[in-house]
């Protein structure tokens, strides 16, 4: 919400701050580990793949460092010229950061997802890997022992770690090994951000999170939400008004979205009002209309519309 500081501070010995990245396939728990480690929600999660589309940046404040974590989306084999620009936004992610947590869930074989991704890490060795065992708690302790030993033999790393997001147990030790691979310096951004990420493109993702419930298995990844204005109301400075366009790819899609007289657009709405107002800490005026943007995920224009880049 805010951008890097630029007023100097005075160095604290030992002190470090720095980026890291959890990268893996589609699903296995990145965006949740990286709100364990913030504390908070920044990234928005589902059970369905590929929800994230963004690097949302996660800033973790330590008394003797500060973490930033980049959530990458899940890097997998791309089909649509979606699927390529997420897979570059990942690769130039790898090369700009200070250490990498490689995440592999405890409850499924290792597949030819993740020796592709251990693949690609190879190619970045200077920067230090750390392999995370993700969701051990689906797990029992001798599949995560087999686990360990899989994603070792996948390539080099500097640790290896069992972590589960949701019971807690060893989100702080991850913590501690990424940040002990971090440089020595300044913090880059003022006590109390949790993200970088402009408010308006997490109003946005919470949004597509309220369109998705319920619909995700008609719709897996054809929904994408543009916040047109965030403004607040004048003489009301405790409300904001927000306008939004929710773009599908056909029109069989707006009517799903829409729902019967408007009736599912209205829960949609309703839903995203009360996460957006938890986040903004005011009111919120939100209005929510559904467009067709033909095929968008194959189209460039639309792509740079939408806000995806090369
Ligand atoms: N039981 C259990 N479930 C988890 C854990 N971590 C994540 N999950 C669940 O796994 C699903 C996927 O989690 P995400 O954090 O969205 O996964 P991701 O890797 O960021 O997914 P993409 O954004 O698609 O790349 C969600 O339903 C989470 O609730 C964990 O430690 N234990």
């Amino acid at each position: 919400m805010t951008s890097p500081q630029t007023t100097p501070q005075r160095p604290v010995e030992g002190f470090r701050a720095g980026f890291a990245c959890f990268i893996g396939r589609p699903n296995v728990g990145k965006s949740t580990l990286m709100n364990a480690l913030v504390g908070s929600k920044v990234a928005i999660t589902s059970s369905r793949p590929q929800t994230t589309r963004r690097a949302i940046r996660g800033i973790v404040h330590r008394a003797d460092a500060q973490l930033i974590v980049v959530d990458t989306p899940g890097l997998h084999k791309p089909r649509t010229l979606l699927g390529e620009r997420l897979d570059s936004l990942v690769r130039s992610t790898l090369t700009e950061v200070d250490a990498i947590g490689f995440c592999v869930p405890a409850d499924q074989p290792i597949g030819p997802g993740d020796r592709f991704i251990a693949r690609e890490l190879a190619q970045v060795r200077r920067t230090p890997t750390l392999a995370i065992v993700t969701k051990t708690d689906l797990a029992t302790k001798e599949q995560v022992a087999e686990q360990l030993l899989r994603v070792g033999e996948l390539g080099e790393f500097v640790d290896i770690v069992p972590v589960s997001a949701v019971d807690g147990y060893q989100v702080d030790l991850v913590g501690d090994l990424l940040v002990s691979h971090l440089p020595e310096g300044m913090p880059l951004y003022p006590e109390g951000d949790l993200t970088d990420e402009p408010e308006q493109l997490l109003v946005a993702e919470l949004i597509r999170e309220a369109a998705l419930e319920g619909v995700r298995d008609e719709l897996p990844h054809s929904i994408a939400v543009v916040v047109d204005e965030m403004l607040p109301r004048q003489d009301r400075p405790d409300l904001v008004d927000i306008y939004a366009h929710v773009f599908v790819e056909r029109p069989s899609q707006k009517a799903i979205v829409i729902g019967t007289k408007g009736s599912r657009l209205r829960e949609v709405g309703t839903r995203a009002r009360r996460q957006i107002e938890a986040l903004l800490g005011t009111k919120v005026f939100l209005d929510l209309r559904v467009s067709v943007a033909k095929d968008w995920q194959r189209d460039p224009k639309q792509l740079r519309r939408l806000g995806f880049y090369d």
